[in-house]
């Protein structure tokens, strides 16, 4: 099976369909994608940025492809798909990247030999580093996994989960660039206090988390015994943890996760 060979389409055009449609543009270049949106003028944009194929009608899109993928808000995903359904057709499969929505609420909208697959990507898709995971519908074929795995795979990293655990996805690295980009903006503030230029601390903070993130991932070191090696004795990052930690940030961090695993839980409901 290769990628190239099938059509994707992509049903709402927002921050996350662009991003997705951007990191699978370079990945794969000569791909074929269809995108619609109600909002022309960002449907012009990706036209004459991308040259894909644009429309405002779903069914367009819908029609000319064999990988839809629904990139529209949870609250409003019941409506389209009853919209949509008489498009979708046993020979395509639908991927649902929306927060929250259960395959089964999914299924229940479509017709009842459709294929779904729900992914939970993020944001980072636009630079191939995104963290998804996938989980299989009633009638999603293992092929049909491999293939969401792949399209995810070349976007970044993807993994297969019990659809039980999407929740805690969502919360973790579906929302997770929201919570390390104040981060990075308050460490740079930090360097800019002490007099640093602020392009220079936001280069360095970004680098920094960068680096952080690529060591836990390429040494498999817990991220505790990282932390160990650059923390010397009466040194300058003790200093720093030890404030960290009169703040709360590890709780700060778990709650974060919790509290927007909670949120997707209700958007299931
Ligand atoms: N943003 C993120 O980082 C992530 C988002 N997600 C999920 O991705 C989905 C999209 O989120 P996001 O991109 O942030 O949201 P956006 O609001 O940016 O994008 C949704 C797009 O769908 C358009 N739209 C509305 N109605 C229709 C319609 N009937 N047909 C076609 N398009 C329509 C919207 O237009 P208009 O604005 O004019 O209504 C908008 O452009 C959500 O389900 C979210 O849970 C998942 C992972 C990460
Ligand atoms: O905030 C949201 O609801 C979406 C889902 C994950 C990231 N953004």
């Amino acid at each position: 099976m290769h990628l190239t060979d099938k059509k994707i389409g992509f049903i709402g055009t927002g921050k996350m369909g662009e991003s997705l449609i951007r990191g699978i543009l370079g990945a794969h270049s000569d791909i074929s994608i269809y995108a619609s949106d109600v909002y022309e003028p960002a449907l012009k944009k990706l036209n004459n940025e991308l040259g894909i194929s644009v429309s405002t009608d779903n069914a367009h899109t819908i029609v000319n492809s064999d990988i839809v993928v629904l990139a529209i808000k949870p609250q409003i995903l019941k409506g389209i798909l009853a919209q949509i359904k008489d498009d979708i057709t046993s020979d395509k499969l639908v991927i649902s990247i929306a927060a929250g929505v259960p395959l089964a609420a999914i299924e229940d909208e479509l017709n009842s030999d459709t294929r779904v697959i729900r992914v939970m990507p993020n944001i980072a898709a636009t630079v191939a580093e995104a963290a998804s995971a996938i989980c299989t519908g009633t009638n999603a074929t293992a092929e049909d996994a491999e293939v969401a795995l792949e399209v995810f795979r070349s976007l970044g990293s993807a993994i297969e989960v019990p659809e039980k655990l999407m929740d805690a996805v969502t919360g973790l690295s579906g929302s997770g660039p929201a919570y390390i980009f104040p981060v990075i903006e308050a460490m740079a503030d930090g360097a800019v206090y002490e007099g640093l230029d602020r392009a220079s601390a936001i280069t360095l903070a970004a680098q920094t988390v960068l680096g952080a993130a690529k060591m836990v991932l390429e040494t498999g070191m817990h991220p505790g015994e990282l932390k160990d090696m650059v923390t010397s004795p009466a040194g300058t990052t003790i200093r720093g943890i030890h404030t960290l930690e009169e703040s709360g940030i590890r709780a700060a961090f778990m709650n974060a996760v919790i509290e927007s695993s909670t949120r997707s839980k209700e958007l299931g409901k």
